[in-house]
């Protein structure tokens, strides 16, 4: 048995000993999931890019960026404290700062607040009202809606709490224009529908870790062959997805290529993982998806800015 899996314990959260906020930087920071918020980061930034034909305005994008940032941190540390008693009950989360009592929930609290406090207050003066409020929305669909509901509640939890982190390329949009658009929209689609194969694969990998926890994941509830199938299908479904902005007109030749390509990997290995899986499959689904979404949006603001520089 790994070391990980020995030393996770079920207990409530320690009472954290008393240590200066410069020696515990790294754990508010490692709660605030930065490379989540990153790449959550760039989906917002791509919104924001393909909102307008020109350049964003400087103001809008860096406020827009910080408020975008800050509030979803907010919700990350949320999710750590609401989840404490899960976290440590798996091998993945057992050492999480809150488990461990490296930083007390009150303590994480305050921090929560004060990122949610300043990243509002940043959106509500330098960007607008539609975004600050829809960013706040996102930060409770996530935060309370799926992490204290439905996470506990039902093996779709993922499926529908996925609309909380498909939301920013919507919040970069109305960033920059102050409007919903149908464009937007499709952007939150391509997000909402790559979600599921994502979490899927990861807890196909994990799902000993989840049944030990007595969280209602997907593979626990209906167990890891409809698991495959249903990432088998959300697969399909967001190859379909993916050639929307194309189809509609809001993004041309080189996203069609791009994205056919990332595609065609990311069926590869969802068709692997159903019919010919080893041990290393799930896994291999689950980081090359975060990959995917990545390059694809990468993908989305070269084919963006290609014609304009050319
Ligand atoms: C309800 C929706 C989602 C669920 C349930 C979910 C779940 C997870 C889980 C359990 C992990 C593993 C974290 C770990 O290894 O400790 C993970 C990793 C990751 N997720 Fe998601 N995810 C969701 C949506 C998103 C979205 C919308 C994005 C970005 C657009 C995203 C980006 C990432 C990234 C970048 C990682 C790797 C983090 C790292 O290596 O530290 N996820 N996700
Ligand atoms: C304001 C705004 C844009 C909010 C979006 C918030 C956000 C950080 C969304 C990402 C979704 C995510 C990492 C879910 C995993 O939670 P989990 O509890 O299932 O995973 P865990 O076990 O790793 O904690």
């Amino acid at each position: 048995m790994a070391k990980s899996e020995v030393l996770h314990t079920s207990k409530p959260a320690p009472v954290a000993t008393h240590t200066g906020w410069r020696q515990n930087w790294r754990y508010y920071y490692e709660m605030t999931k930065p490379r989540v918020v990153m790449l959550l980061l760039l989906t917002a930034l791509v919104g924001m890019c393909l909102a307008t034909p020109g350049w964003v305005p400087a103001s809008k994008l860096i406020a827009g960026l910080l408020g975008i940032g800050l509030l979803a941190s907010a919700a990350a540390v949320l999710n750590h404290i609401v989840d404490h008693k899960i976290d440590s009950q798996m091998a993945r989360t057992f050492n999480r700062p809150v488990v461990k009592g490296k930083v007390t929930i009150p303590q994480a609290l305050v921090f929560s607040f004060v990122l949610a406090v300043v990243g509002y207050v940043m959106l509500e003066v330098w960007v607008n009202r539609i975004t600050a409020l829809l960013t706040l929305a996102s930060l409770v669909g996530y935060a309370v809606v799926y992490t204290m509901f439905l996470k506990r509640a039902t093996p779709q939890n993922i499926v529908i709490g996925g609309l909380a982190g498909a939301a920013p390329p919507l919040l970069g949009w109305t960033a920059v224009t102050g409007e919903i658009h149908a464009h937007a929209l499709l952007l939150v689609l391509i997000v909402f529908t790559w979600t599921p194969p994502h979490f899927w694969a990861l807890a196909i990998h994990r799902e000993k870790d989840y049944a030990k926890a007595k969280v209602p994941m997907l593979p626990v509830t209906h167990g890891i062959a409809f698991t495959k199938t249903c990432v088998l299908l959300y697969t399909i479904l967001l190859c379909l997805v993916c050639l929307l902005p194309y189809l509609i007109g809001e993004a041309q030749l080189i996203y069609l290529i791009g994205s056919s390509l990332l595609n065609a990997v990311f069926l590869y290995y969802a068709i692997k993982l159903k019919y010919a899986a080893n041990d290393t499959t799930a896994m291999t689904t689950f980081k090359y998806s975060i990959v995917h979404l990545m390059v694809l949006f990468v993908v989305l603001l070269v084919d963006h800015y290609v014609p304009l520089v050319l």
